[in-house]
């Protein structure tokens, strides 16, 4: 017997009759949230909001008989006053707060609204994967612990060691920094706010990948912070932490291997996603509502170096594999600009 689908608000249809609410706050967020369907400064915030929701979850606490975290419960929310002071959540209080509001005025979970929101604005984003979304995570959490948010002066070692206490292997970590693809600091100099971590922030593409990997020669704004690395290119910030897991050797071959085949880019950002907005979770407890979600559109081009730079500006660093031949973008030197404030 073919599927049977609930319609829901507009005639859209969904699997469970229990997703056709997101719909509604779908309708709501891309208008009045993501003005209008951007993939810009709000969805790049609401991006980053749903790993310092999620990564608050330390089994090696509970294993010392203490207090672990929710993971991705919602917690950043309902403890903002606790949460936001933690020195890796600087700044993440403006989309707490922003966010807040819809979550109650539709009456879902703070925990899935926070997934929710970072589901629907990435859809925005050209080259991204249609991310899962499970709904259901209990209205209620307790604070979670302070120093489980990676900071970008952390160690590989130390990063390595965090994320695997989450439950994320070396690759992992890799996939899931593909959403610095996506993404602008405002906090690490704060004297240039918007600057992004690749040239095309508006673009879930490998360009991340292949920048971080270009000899760094510009400092922008004030300096190098803490934090913060030499960048390629004029308008943009690379962080310590990207530069360097893009170096290891326990992470640059899958770095590498996400430059040139954009399906694998997908598919891993996309599991490693699946399992960061469940943490802390039961998955059997929750309600597949991922057909809510809009399929993004496609990119319009393959990866290329920026333009002004060569073969020779690669600093390649997986031994296994020799570094993909990538043809420059012609014009000249690409220059970055910010991604503009909401
Ligand atoms: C090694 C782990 C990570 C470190 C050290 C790190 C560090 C940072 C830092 C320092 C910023 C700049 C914040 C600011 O100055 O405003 C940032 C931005 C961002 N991060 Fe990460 N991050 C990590 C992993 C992740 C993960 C796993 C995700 C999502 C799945 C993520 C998503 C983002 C996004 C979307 C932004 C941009 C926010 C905006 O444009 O406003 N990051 N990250
Ligand atoms: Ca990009
Ligand atoms: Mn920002």
């Amino acid at each position: 017997a073919p599927p049977r689908l609930a319609t829901c608000s507009g005639g859209r249809t969904t699997a469970h009759a229990a997703c056709c609410k997101w719909f509604d706050v779908m309708d709501d967020i891309q208008a009045n949230l993501f003005d209008g369907g951007e993939c810009g400064e709000e969805m790049h915030e609401s991006l980053r909001l749903t790993f310092h929701d999620a990564i608050g979850f330390s089994p090696a606490l509970f294993r010392q008989g203490k207090f672990g975290g929710g993971g991705a419960d919602g917690s950043i929310m309902h403890h903002a006053d606790i949460e936001t002071v933690f020195h890796a959540n600087n700044g993440i209080d403006g989309i707490v707060e922003v966010q807040r509001p819809f979550a109650i005025k539709h009456g879902v979970s703070f925990g899935d609204f926070i997934q929710f929101a970072g589901a629907v604005g990435m859809s925005n984003c050209p080259g991204a994967p249609r991310l899962e979304f499970l709904a259901g995570r209990a209205n209620f959490s307790l604070p979670s612990p302070d120093l489980l948010v990676p900071e970008p002066s952390d160690s590989v070692t130390s990063i390595i060691a965090r994320m695997g206490d989450a439950g994320f292997s070396p690759a992992e970590i890799v996939d899931l920094l593909a959403s610095h693809s996506t993404a602008a600091q405002d906090h690490v100099d704060p004297t240039i706010p918007g600057h992004p971590f690749d040239s095309t922030p508006g673009q879930f593409d490998s360009n991340f990948f292949i920048e971080t990997l270009l000899k760094g020669d510009v400092i922008p704004g004030n300096g190098i912070n803490v934090g913060e690395a030499m960048s390629p290119l004029q308008g943009e910030v690379r962080l310590q932490s990207d530069a360097l897991l893009a170096r290891d050797p326990r992470t640059a071959c899958e770095w590498q291997s996400l430059i040139t085949d954009q399906a694998r880019l997908q598919s891993r950002f996309r599991a490693a996603m699946a399992k960061l907005a469940t943490l802390g979770q039961v998955r059997s407890l929750l309600t597949d509502c991922s057909d809510v979600i809009p399929v993004p559109a496609a990119l319009k081009k393959t990866p290329t170096l920026p333009a002004g730079k060569t073969m020779a500006d690669i600093e390649a660093a997986c031994k296994a594999t020799p570094f993909p031949s990538l043809s420059a973008d012609p014009g000249p030197p690409t220059s970055v600009a910010p991604v503009p404030p909401s």
